[in-house]
């Protein structure tokens, strides 16, 4: 049987493949450290078992950067021409801040189609702390600059993100789970009109529209999505 190869311009954008061996433990060592970041907000501990925490995180990095990293121009040059690995499609997608899942900047936050809808989920806990006992405004930015990208599931052509307008409506709450949705509101030319929600509960906390520019040619929805009819081009 031959490995299945992987396209850049194919991944589905803020969701990984089935995770290899290495990818799981990624994970899993993701989820510790993000745990142990955690603990370390306001943590009640003196200064004599700090400090011996301090050596043993400072003994687990020196074990870490014993081992290099991988070549991110390798790994982008076989995923450009098609010929990226499971594992090269993984480095790509897994570390993406908070939506990869081997990220310890992720909360995890899940990224899905849901017909016509980017659909995402997400649980903050402290480390993610703005006003207290609320997530940080920049942090649902960032959140929704992962969510709103990924309308480009939509269409052909991969791009930057050019505007992000964010209304906040209400603080959004911490240890809750954090609903977000997106839809493409229309395409013109290398632009791609975004609007997207925030929910907590059954309440809406933010609201944005965003704009998305093309690196490259204009966008062209996908022939799945074509119901999904551009102003500049009526049906
Ligand atoms: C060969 C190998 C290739 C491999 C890689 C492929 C490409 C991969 C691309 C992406 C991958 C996704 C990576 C993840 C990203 C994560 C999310 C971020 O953090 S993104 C970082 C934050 N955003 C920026 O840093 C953007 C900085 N701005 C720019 O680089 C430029 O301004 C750019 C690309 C946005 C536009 O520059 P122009 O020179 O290409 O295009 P012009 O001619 O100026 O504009 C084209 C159209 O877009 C509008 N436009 C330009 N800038 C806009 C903006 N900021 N907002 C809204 N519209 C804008 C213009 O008005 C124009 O519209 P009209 O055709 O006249 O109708």
């Amino acid at each position: 049987m031959t490995e299945q190869t992987f396209n850049y311009f194919d991944l589905p954008i803020g969701e990984s493949p089935e995770p290899t061996p290495v990818s799981e433990q990624r994970r899993e060592l993701a989820r510790e450290l993000l745990a142990i970041s955690e603990q370390l907000v306001r943590l009640d501990a003196d200064e004599s078992a700090l400090a011996d925490y301090t050596a043993q995180a400072r003994a687990l990095r020196e074990q870490l950067e014993s081992h290099g990293h991988r070549s991110m121009r390798d790994i982008l040059g076989r995923l450009i021409t098609g010929q990226g690995s499971r594992q090269d499609a993984l480095d790509m997608a897994e570390f993406e801040i908070l939506s990869g899942p081997a990220s310890p900047l992720s909360p995890p936050m899940t990224l899905w189609l849901d017909g016509d809808t980017v659909r995402g989920s997400a649980t903050f806990g402290r480390v993610f702390m703005g006003p207290p006992g609320k997530v940080h405004g920049g942090v649902l930015a960032l959140a929704l600059d992962m969510l709103m990208a990924k309308t480009q599931d939509f269409v052909t052509g991969l791009g930057m993100t050019g505007t992000l307008n964010i209304r906040y409506l209400a603080p959004t709450p911490l240890n809750t789970e954090i609903r977000f949705e997106a839809r493409l509101n229309r395409l013109e030319g290398r632009k791609l009109f975004v609007e997207a929600k925030v929910f907590a509960g059954d309440t809406q906390t933010v609201e944005a529209t965003g704009i998305w520019v093309s690196a490259r040619g204009d966008y062209r929805l996908r022939d799945r999505f074509a119901h999904l009819a551009p102003a500049d081009q009526p049906a």
